[in-house]
């Protein structure tokens, strides 16, 4: 978070703020040294001189000597030496002590010399009148004493106990005379208490309501001062705020464009939204961001950016700004700036996942600009800064390797458990692996003791991830790593100290799982599992993923059914225990492992849980007794924004999704209650009366999408394997399993969440086709290896993908290095234009050794939108075959852009106008980058069946 120093034009230039000149019973010297001292043409030297040449002098003399001495190095910005280490400004403080003045004069000049020692850092004096200050308030004050005092101390940067005192008397003062306070004193003094981190949230709070019985007049400068000190002690005033909120910019007296950014940044910092101030600020700012400064700039990036706000024309405007040559930006403004960039977007504050503005020429100014002031750079702006590129995908080399030496010098010294672990994870996120980074983080990680970073749990989980990623495994940090994660203990009960876990400790307890994994240190996350499970705990599905993903690594069979065992104890839903109970008792009979079995369904009998599936299930193992009913799986469907409230330990509210799955297992309720048992055509019929009777939308490929995947098997011809990615509830795979299954062909499905797993493990055991479906649990970045060890080369007839559009690209590509395709395999892609795979579609069709057409579809049950499914001949033996993938940055930019609407559909709605704006978008651009396949149409044929005829492969090689 960017520090923010209000703009202030406080005791700056202006002569009224002189100590006056009190011509009343002084003698005719005095006034005419008064007037000497203060000349205009006075330089720090000219002062001094004077000083020492007039000597003695009365107390107001002495008051405006160190006044003025202190103003003129802070126009000058001197050193503070330069004055502070001369002799003759040692005369003028002996003085001070000596004679016992700062008790005699009025409160005003003692607050005005006490600024002054203040501001020139002069702690040998400081303490002696901040005493003063404080024993001689405690006789009569007036508002303006208390806020020129709180305003010293604020300057003298004091946290000492003299500092502590004098504003607490200030505090008990100021409440006594509150009322008489102008709006400048309620803004200076609320100013210096937040300025110094004194948390007196009552005095703010009183301040706060004053401030509103004088509003209309406050100036801009006092209401951003205001906000800005409850920001800083993170206190929101209602009130306050709302008025802020509603303000016209215009009607306030003397906003100036630094108040903008003070109070959009205190807004941000309290997390208080307000559309209206956020939206006519922005039009502000857009038409005066020149005269901002860069630390400015940054600041109103950060807090659009910290409450997101998107507005991608107002970003465009403050990068361009500030990537205006004459500019000086700051390694904390260049971080912030970035970090702002990376974060602006559509993502809730309980959100993980960034969009981020993604200006490939903003972001390299940021990088060359930061390589030329790399030394300058604090561990925290360089981890926010190498975090930003990360988030952004952007590897920038020389930055990157100037940063890495950066972080060596501070690691030696001293490290921030944080910053450390955000630069180590940025480095993994890019896959740059810079092994002397990791091997010294690893050697000060293991001198301070894994606790040390262990403090906050995010910190190991993203260390522990980061190491995984780069395959680094020094091997005292492992041992370290082991031994804090199994016998001290530490992250596990700290991960999970508020109960049930929140968002974030679950995404973090499913990456340290899988780290650990690739750590080879799958014991241990074998043992943060037995953890979970001795808690009751829901791990939350990525967790559960992680540990499947292991289990069929490893090929444990028991644990494989543990973690299906742990996610039906944890489920919600009735339903989704019932789907979850039917795949531990499926895998157990495909193991061999009855006595578990048995015991399953037993539970599921004493739980009244029993359904069609369970009881073939039942039937199978034989001498079990009958239960006492057998119902149907329970399905209900959630509600338009239903969600349940618990309370976790800590006595906050969370909101829970409690009706999960309630689509997926509303298509189990309809396959086991319409479909009959191994009968594939009628179970899919029921899914699809399932979308249909309840209206709902299913990401599946049915119907059209079903008609296209047929063709392509006849293409194919007898397909021996399918790799699919995204098996969802199962409806592609047995629709292609139970054609295979004839000529002794099957597919492998890879599926990342494990309720689909486990939903689908149903629907293929109920369609009597789990011989021929494999299901891999796990990300296809992960198991894809998997096929490799697994499977002879050119195996793969068909690999269809219906995962995230812009990785489908990435998958392929690492499938095609393994050598895994046949030499007549066929590549299928489904949404491949909404919301869109633009990588993907480049390779295939412009640049790869691809021939490809599109099945132009409105999706299904969808069909105001269109898309596209994709279809590649893949041709080993084009020169293309032997290129390295290229994909340009036009095309890079795009995928950016789909990622954007996509992660928007996830959080928020999206509009079929928005949709069908994205997709002619997308047909536009990609023509633009010579995406332009052969188009082919579905049709119904004369019983109403999807139908489509795709075009054969033309390609006959290459003649000589
Ligand atoms: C569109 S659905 C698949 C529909 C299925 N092919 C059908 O037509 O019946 C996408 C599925 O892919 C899974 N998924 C998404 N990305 C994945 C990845 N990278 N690896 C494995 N599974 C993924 C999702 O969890 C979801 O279940």
């Amino acid at each position: 978070m960017p520090p923010v120093m209000p703009y202030v034009n406080q005791f700056t230039g202006d002569a009224s703020f002189y100590p006056p000149l009190r011509k009343k019973g002084r003698s005719e010297r005095s006034v005419t040294l008064h007037r000497l001292m203060v000349s205009p043409e006075n330089s720090i030297e000219d002062l001094l001189r004077i000083v020492s040449e007039n000597r003695p002098f009365d107390t107001d003399n002495l008051a405006t000597a160190i006044h003025k001495l202190a103003k003129l190095r802070r126009n000058q910005n001197v050193p503070y030496e330069v004055i502070t280490e001369d002799p003759r400004w040692m005369m003028l403080i002996q003085q001070v002590v000596e004679n016992g003045t700062a008790f005699i004069w009025p409160m005003r000049l003692l607050a005005l010399v006490a600024w002054a020692v203040a501001s020139l850092r002069e702690r040998r004096i400081t303490a002696l009148l901040f005493d003063i200050a404080a024993k001689r308030l405690a006789l009569g004050s007036v508002p303006q004493d208390l806020s020129s005092l709180a305003w010293a101390v604020a300057t003298a940067r004091a946290k000492d106990a003299a500092a502590a005192a004098l504003l607490r008397q200030v505090s008990i003062e100021s409440t006594k005379t509150v009322q008489s306070f102008g709006p400048q004193d309620l803004a200076m003094c609320a100013w210096a208490f937040a300025k110094v981190s004194m948390r007196d949230a009552r005095l703010l709070h009183l301040f706060a309501d004053e401030a509103l019985e004088k509003y209309a007049e406050l100036n801009g400068q006092n209401l951003s001062n205001l906000v800005w000190s409850l920001a800083t002690i993170r206190e929101n005033h209602e009130p306050l705020m709302h008025a802020v909120s509603r303000t016209r910019a215009e009607t306030i007296q003397g906003l100036a464009q630094q108040e903008f950014s003070n109070v959009v940044w205190s807004f941000a910092s309290l997390l208080r939204t307000s559309e209206m101030l956020f939206r006519r600020t922005a039009v502000r700012v857009v038409g005066m961001a020149a005269q901002l400064d860069s630390q400015h700039l940054a600041n109103i990036a950060w807090a659009y950016a910290k409450i997101s706000h998107r507005d991608d024309g107002l970003f465009y405007v403050l990068s361009r700004e500030a990537m205006e040559p004459e500019r000086k930006c700051s390694p904390l403004n260049l971080a912030n700036l970035a970090w702002a960039f990376a974060s602006a977007g559509w993502h809730g504050e309980m959100s993980t996942r960034r969009v981020g503005l993604r200006d490939p020429k903003f972001f390299e100014w940021v990088a060359t600009s930061a390589v030329q002031i790399a030394p300058q750079f604090t561990s925290q702006n360089c981890s926010n800064l190498v975090w930003a590129f990360a988030t952004m995908r952007i590897g920038h080399q020389e930055l990157f390797e100037a940063m890495s030496n950066q972080v060596q010098g501070w690691l030696i010294s001293n490290f921030d458990p944080q910053h450390l672990s955000n630069v180590l994870w940025s480095y993994a996120k890019l896959a740059i692996k810079n092994l002397e980074l990791f091997d010294s983080a690893a050697d000060e990680i293991v001198k301070r003791g894994v606790e040390y970073l262990a403090r906050t749990p995010q910190n190991l989980s993203n260390t522990v991830w980061a190491y995984g990623v780069v395959a680094s495994t020094p091997r005292h940090l492992m041992s370290a790593l082991e031994h804090h994660l199994t016998a001290v203990r530490g992250f596990y009960e700290k991960l999970t100290e508020v109960r049930p876990l929140g968002k974030s400790s679950r995404a973090q307890l499913a990456m340290t799982v899988l780290s650990l994994h690739r750590l080879n240190l799958t014991s241990v996350a074998w043992h943060l599992f037995d953890q979970v499970s001795r808690d009751g705990l829901q791990a939350g599905g990525e967790a559960y993923s992680n540990w499947l993903f292991i289990a069929g690594e490893t090929r444990n069979h028991r644990r494989e059914v543990d973690v299906f065992e742990q996610m039906a104890r944890t489920a919600h839903t009735r339903g989704l225990q019932a789907a979850c109970w039917n795949a531990v008792a499926v895998r157990c009979l495909t193991f061999g492992d009855e006595g578990r079995a048995k015991s399953v369904l037993q539970l599921m009998d004493r739980e009244d849980l029993c359904n069609p599936l369970s009881e073939v299930l039942r039937k199978r193992l034989g001498d079990l007794p009958a239960p006492s009913s057998v119902g149907n799986i329970d399905w209900r469907r959630r509600e338009k924004d239903e969600h349940e409230w618990v309370t976790n330990s800590l006595g906050f509210s969370l909101r829970l999704n409690k009706i999960e799955y309630y689509k997926e297992v509303g298509t189990l309720h309809y396959i086991l209650s319409h479909g009959k048992y191994q009968d594939v055509p009628v179970i899919h019929r029921a899914i699809e009366a399932f979308t249909r009777e309840q209206e709902l939308w299913l990401k599946l490929a049915g119907d059209e999408k079903g008609a296209v995947l047929d063709k392509v098997l006849a293409l194919q011809g007898k397909a021996k394997l399918v790799v699919e990615v995204g098996l969802y509830v199962g409806y592609s795979s047995t629709r292609m399993a139970s054609q295979m299954r004839h000529w002794g062909g099957r597919v492998i499905s890879m599926e990342v969440d494990p309720y689909h797993a486990a939903i689908a493990r149903n629907t293929i055991e109920w369609a009597g086709l789990t011989d021929y479906i494999e299901i891999w649990c796990g990300h296809s970045e992960n198991l894809i290896p998997r096929l490799k060890e697994r499977l002879p080369e050119k195996s793969i007839d068909i690999l269809f993908f219906d995962q995230q559009g812009t990785k489908m690209h990435l998958d392929l590509q690492r499938i095609v290095d393994f050598n895994m395709l046949s030499e007549t395999a066929i590549v299928v892609g489904d949404n491949v234009l909404r919301p869109g795979a633009p990588q993907f579609m480049y390779w295939n069709s412009v640049a790869g050794p691809y021939e490809t057409q599109v099945v132009s579809l409105r999706e299904y049950k969808q069909e105001v939108v269109e898309d596209w499914m994709s279809i590649s001949f893949w041709l080993p033996q084009s020169p293309e075959a032997r290129m390295p993938m290229r994909i340009p940055e036009e095309v890079e930019q795009l995928g950016h852009d789909t990622d954007g609407i996509r992660w928007q559909s996830v959080e928020s709605k999206v509009s079929e106008q928005q949709w069908e704006s994205h997709s002619q978008r997308m047909r536009r651009e990609f023509a633009a980058c010579g995406i332009k396949p052969f188009e082919v149409l579905p049709y119904q044929d004369a019983q109403g069946r999807s139908q489509v005829d795709l075009r054969p492969k033309l390609y006959a090689g290459y003649a000589g």
